[in-house]
């Protein structure tokens, strides 16, 4: 008599994005140990009925420190230095347990609209000192059962102009940071900024993620000096910068001449749509430009991208309820993208920054981890074009939350 495999669950008739039928999925010990048509075997059963299962969303740009301060300041913030100024003024009152408070809030959304993976950028400066940074330690790890959070921490308000930034940034790096991030364009010495940043990155060996060339003006930039310091460092596949809306702002053929640098050197871009088109262009009275970098065409032509939640109801964003596919489709509204390439705006928030965070182990694939999520639609197309609900959602083969579907009562 042949043995059966056992799993400990399997999902039945799902539909993935790499199968031309629906199949089924077999998980043990928390990872998934087959895929095939049909699984004869003995274990808990989910039938999909032929719905959409993803590897769950990545965010590799979200600011859980800064996050659900609207009813703190109103909102009357108009640029990004007013709102930088804003965020500066009230973090000096900020507690572990007021960033932890308002962290979950963002986090268990997240969880509920399918991320699984996600990387936080948390601010360090001797304003908020490492209290920010303790308190994302700690959602990272009381969270750990539903999402793998990654801190990436970064002096907002520059660095080679705030004495003690740097020794706090070090600091934290040697209490477990996973990356590191800068914000040249606020620092009197962007280029010495930039250097620093990749020298602390080797020291620690870690990835860098910058904020980078947040405005309309493509007459002057940074990405140059990025592109060179990652090329000094050996970092080719370890750099991302995050808006880079002066990219949008770029007729074709320079923006083919940048593109094919970025791909060159191995630097990755992360459009952040909310926060774009909320700061971006708010000088203009008609004909606004969006601000909004298309980086579905940025991929095509060899450039890494990922599109990302940023900020969440505070003075950068007064909106956000960290849904990943919700911004996948405002992005693809906003960047004019063309049914045909609705399945190139999935990417933008699955495999594409899995492969930005350098995620090794992500995908519906045998061996990897069994983080599933279930979308009430068929395909990746549909994914953007109807925002389905997000029905269900599995964290290394345990099912971590459940939505049901809305039930109509006729008359
Ligand atoms: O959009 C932005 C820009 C800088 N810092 C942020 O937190 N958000």
């Amino acid at each position: 008599m042949i043995a059966k495999p056992a799993f400990d669950l399997v999902f039945r008739n799902a539909v993935t994005r790499s199968s031309a039928a629906a199949v089924d999925i077999g998980i043990a010990g928390g990872r998934i140990a087959a895929i095939a048509p049909r699984l004869v075997c003995e274990a808990v059963e989910v039938d999909l009925n032929g719905r959409l299962a993803l590897p769950g969303f990545v965010d590799t740009h979200i600011h859980l420190d800064k996050a659900c301060l609207l009813g703190r300041c109103g909102h009357d913030h108009a640029s990004l230095s007013e709102a930088i100024r804003a965020v500066s003024a009230m973090k000096r009152d900020f507690t572990v347990e007021d960033v932890y408070a308002r962290g979950s809030k963002v986090i268990e959304r997240a969880i509920t609209a399918g991320t699984t993976r996600m990387r936080t950028h948390v601010e360090i400066d001797p304003r908020i000192g490492l209290r920010g940074f303790e308190a994302v330690k700690a959602l990272k790890r009381d969270y750990a059962w539903a999402l793998d959070l990654s801190l990436c921490v970064f002096p907002q308000e520059g660095l080679t102009n705030d004495p003690g930034a740097d020794e706090l940034l070090v600091a934290a790096l040697n209490d477990g940071a996973e990356a590191v991030g800068g914000c040249p364009y606020v620092d009197s010495d962007p280029n010495a900024h930039i250097a620093r940043i990749f020298d602390v990155a080797q020291e620690f060996d870690v990835d860098v993620d910058l904020h980078l060339d947040f405005d309309l003006d493509p007459s002057w930039w940074h990405m140059e000096e990025v592109c060179r310091q990652t090329e000094r460092c050996n970092y080719h596949g370890r750099v991302a910068i995050g808006h880079a809306t002066k990219l949008s702002a770029l007729p074709p053929e320079r923006l083919k001449a940048a593109s094919t640098r970025l791909a060159e050197a191995g630097v990755a871009v992360t459009v952040l749509p909310a926060t774009d088109l909320y700061l971006m262009g708010r000088d203009a009275t008609h004909n606004a430009p969006r601000g909004l970098t298309a980086a579905h065409r940025l991929v095509a032509d060899g450039v890494l991208c990922s599109v990302a939640t940023n900020n969440v109801q505070n003075p950068f964003t007064p909106f956000g309820d960290a849904s990943l596919l919700r911004m996948a489709n405002l992005y693809a509204n906003a960047a004019h993208a063309g049914i045909g390439e609705f399945d190139a705006c999935l990417d933008l928030v699955t495999d594409l920054p899995a492969r930005l965070m350098n995620l090794k182990d992500y995908g519906i694939a045998v061996g990897n981890p069994a983080d599933i999520v279930v979308l009430d639609t068929d395909s990746g197309t549909n994914a953007i074009a109807e925002l389905p609900d997000v029905l269900m959602g599995f964290k290394r083969g345990r099912k971590t939350f459940e939505r049901q579907r809305p039930t109509l009562f006729r008359p």
